[in-house]
């Protein structure tokens, strides 16, 4: 399994349900040579064959579902969907306006192995989402600069991504660097109104999160990596393009130790699937994505999460990521000053 998952629950390997298919069936048990004609066939020679091709029915079936099985799941999650053994509730629907849904969960002892910052460091774990932060107008506007942005480059693959800060930017099966491949250029495709309106949200979305977990918000640093995602159904060719394994922010990416996403398009209206799923050990909780909303949660294995496969349409979001550690602080992009 190649899922960046340190959690408690692995989710990696492929499971079938279904009975198993015996070896050859039940056809070999009468010879070919044996068939007899209908009128000359003995009662039970007749009870004997009805058995066998029932017998023969009921494997061929068995076999056709631990097949569709096998077709249906990736990573032992059905696609696109919910574990076959999991109990799954929806912690944010898309057509649900919320203002301020908290749920607290005890936090995990990942942040015990990294220093600990007074006042920052997370003491009180969980998970919010909020349409109330960011408008779906605000979103769309961000949604353009990704959509132009990521038009520059693109992924062969399902996922592509645009980090402002460092310049990253999916290109085929590589990545580039924007600022470096288009010098002075960018000044055409990315205005000061567009780093001012992305700084904006950033502060807003700190904002939140520090009234929520209790903490400063000038003891939050904006940490890397900080991207938007351009997620579809293309097929991976290679591994940045599998969006969808199970991970703990904190685990991948180290310096984390709040999480935002903002959604820039709507789940059910621009894509399927796609949705945000949190796992935990009793049930899965899905956010539905829609334009505006902010999921943001504490990054250590408390919050083991994934995203479900997109099944069609296009998925765009950005990550925004802190760090109560100053070492690992990024500045916001700017037309100035924004080459790392
Ligand atoms: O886009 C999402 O909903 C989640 C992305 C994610 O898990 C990540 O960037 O670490
Ligand atoms: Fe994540």
């Amino acid at each position: 399994c190649s899922a960046p998952n340190r959690g408690p629950r692995a989710r990696c390997s492929p499971v079938s349900v279904g009975p198993a298919l015996p070896a050859h069936g039940a056809r070999s048990v009468l010879p070919r040579s044996a068939k007899k004609g209908r009128s000359q066939q003995d009662p039970r020679a007749r009870w004997l064959k009805a058995a066998i091709l029932l017998l023969f029915l009921c494997a061929a079936a068995g076999g056709g579902l631990v097949v569709w099985s096998r077709v249906r799941t990736q990573d032992g999650i059905p696609e696109g969907g919910i574990p076959a053994d999991g109990v799954t509730e929806v912690l944010a629907h898309r057509s649900d306006t919320l203002q301020d849904k908290f749920v607290e969960v005890p936090c995990s002892e990942d942040y015990e192995s990294h220093r600990r910052f007074a006042g920052c460091t997370p003491r009180k774990c969980g998970r919010g989402v909020t349409d109330a932060v960011i408008t779906r107008e605000e979103a769309e506007r961000i949604r353009r600069i990704a959509e132009r942005g990521l038009s520059l480059g693109g992924s062969d693959g399902g996922a592509s991504i645009l980090d402002l800060h460092s310049g990253a930017l999916s290109l085929g099966k590589h990545f580039v660097n924007l600022y470096r491949y288009f010098g002075d250029k960018i000044q055409d495709i990315f205005t000061e109104e567009d780093f001012a309106l992305y700084r904006d949200v950033r502060q807003r979305i700190q904002q939140r999160i520090a009234q929520v977990f209790g903490i400063s918000s000038s003891a939050l640093y904006l940490t890397k990596p900080t991207f938007f995602s351009r997620m579809n159904s293309t097929g991976a060719k290679t591994t940045h393009d599998e969006y969808w394994h199970p991970h703990v922010d904190k685990v991948t990416y180290g310096s984390f130790d709040y999480t935002s996403l903002l959604y820039l398009s709507d789940y059910s209206k621009d894509f399927g699937g796609g949705r945000f799923v949190f796992m935990d050990a009793d049930s899965n909780k899905t956010v539905e994505p829609r334009a505006g909303r902010v999921s943001f949660f504490t990054s250590g294995s408390e919050n083991l999460h994934r995203v479900e496969r997109v099944q069609w349409g296009t998925r765009f979001a950005i990550t925004i990521s802190f760090s109560c550690d100053p070492q690992h602080g990024i500045g916001d992009p700017g037309v100035t000053g924004h080459h790392p």
